[in-house]
């Protein structure tokens, strides 16, 4: 940990792949990676797996800095802390097309604003360094690529985009349906960052029976901070995985048939920070990420929070709006950017109109 305190905001990659050959992938793809393989590329990330569940459609793991899903043709990595994601890059491209002949075709690289950016190691020291790296790390063949930082009013809050793909298709969707999930183009990504956590709800993050029961592990005390805050509430179709850390802080998986969600949280006074992510689709019903959306935001009651919606072709941003200011935050700034591949990017940040 940085001598000031944890770095709860976390950095994401996802890479998206297609494969030709079933004699390689089988329906499986990147499932089909052994563990060995995936603990290698952590340990280059400096992180550890902590618990894991799974599904017929993809494996969820809770790491000791955040998640990683592994979908037969897609890997998303969050990592938060001083962990160095962007080394993973690298060996992921090239273990999928020797092991499993797989080719990637998308990357989309994201994060907010470290609160503490002078602790981060190289290549994290900077966005421009950040986007650097990508640029050499990944195949030319990737061709169409765009880095962007998103601006807030809230200038702590800013949202760090990178996209890289194969053809420029403009909408975002996607033109490859050889292997794995179809109609990626209906899905939408929404990531959300919030600091200056309330304090009772913050409370509820740190181990009641900390120390030195044995019986008292990571998963009960994971369990048990579940159920307490109202987290397990907000998809209660989820099967959650979840893990509480010593003396504190806390991480979850929930899995819905193909559908993931992620929350993380650094409790710590002074450094508070919670994060939540989810995908959808736009043929879902309309008023679930709403719903889903103002429990966030019950559960943490923070007095800042970001949102990032990436979309192919909906405006799902508008929902979100809406949700939040029903519970009491405030929409101070809203920008809006297209992505190769990625589609776009909506960023928006609240803040509370609660008084503290
Ligand atoms: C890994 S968790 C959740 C990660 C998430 N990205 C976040 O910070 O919101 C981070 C919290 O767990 C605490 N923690 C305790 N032991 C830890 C460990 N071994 N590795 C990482 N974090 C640990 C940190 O102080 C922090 O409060």
């Amino acid at each position: 940990m940085a001598a000031s305190g944890f770095e709860g905001f976390e950095k994401r990659i996802e890479l998206q792949f297609f494969g030709h050959d079933p004699l390689f992938t089988g329906s499986m793809g990147l499932r089909n990676l052994d563990f060995e393989c995936l603990e290698e590329i952590l340990h280059a990330v400096q992180c550890t797996v902590v618990s894991a569940v799974a599904n017929r459609h993809f494996d969820a793991y809770v790491l000791s800095e955040s998640s990683l899903f592994v979908y037969p043709t897609k890997i998303i990595i969050k990592t938060c802390g001083t962990t160095q994601l962007l080394k993973s890059v690298r060996p992921l491209v090239h273990l999928a097309r020797d092991r499993l002949g797989l080719t990637v075709r998308m990357c989309r690289y994201t994060r907010g604003s470290f609160i503490f950016p002078k602790a981060q190691p190289s290549p994290h020291t900077s966005f421009e360094e950040e986007v650097i790296f990508l640029e050499e790390n990944l195949p030319s063949r990737l061709c169409f690529r765009k880095a962007c930082v998103m601006p807030s009013n809230v200038s702590s809050h800013s949202w760090h985009v990178f996209t890289a793909c194969d053809v420029d298709d403009d909408d975002g969707s996607s033109h490859h349906h050889e292997l794995g999930e179809d109609r990626s183009d209906a899905l939408y990504t929404v990531e959300v960052c919030m600091t200056e956590l309330d304090r009772a709800s913050a409370r509820k993050f740190f181990r009641r029976g900390a120390g030195n029961d044995e019986k008292y592990s990571g998963d009960s005390a994971g369990r048990e901070m579940t159920g307490l805050t109202g987290i397990g509430d907000i998809n209660p179709r989820a099967l959650i995985c979840d893990f509480g850390f010593d003396p504190c802080g806390y991480s979850m998986n929930g899995i819905d048939g193909d559908r993931y969600s992620t929350i993380h949280v650094t409790p710590e006074e002074g450094f508070s920070y919670a994060s939540y992510e989810c995908v959808g689709s736009i043929y879902d019903d309309q008023h679930e990420i709403s719903r889903v959306l103002k429990k966030v935001a019950q559960v943490f009651r923070p007095g800042t929070m970001s949102v990032a919606t990436t979309c192919a072709s909906h405006e799902v941003w508008r929902r979100v709006a809406k949700a939040l200011e029903l519970v009491g935050l405030k929409c101070r700034s809203c920008s809006a950017d297209k992505f190769p591949a990625a589609g776009t990017v909506v960023f928006q940040t609240f803040t509370t109109t609660r008084r503290k």
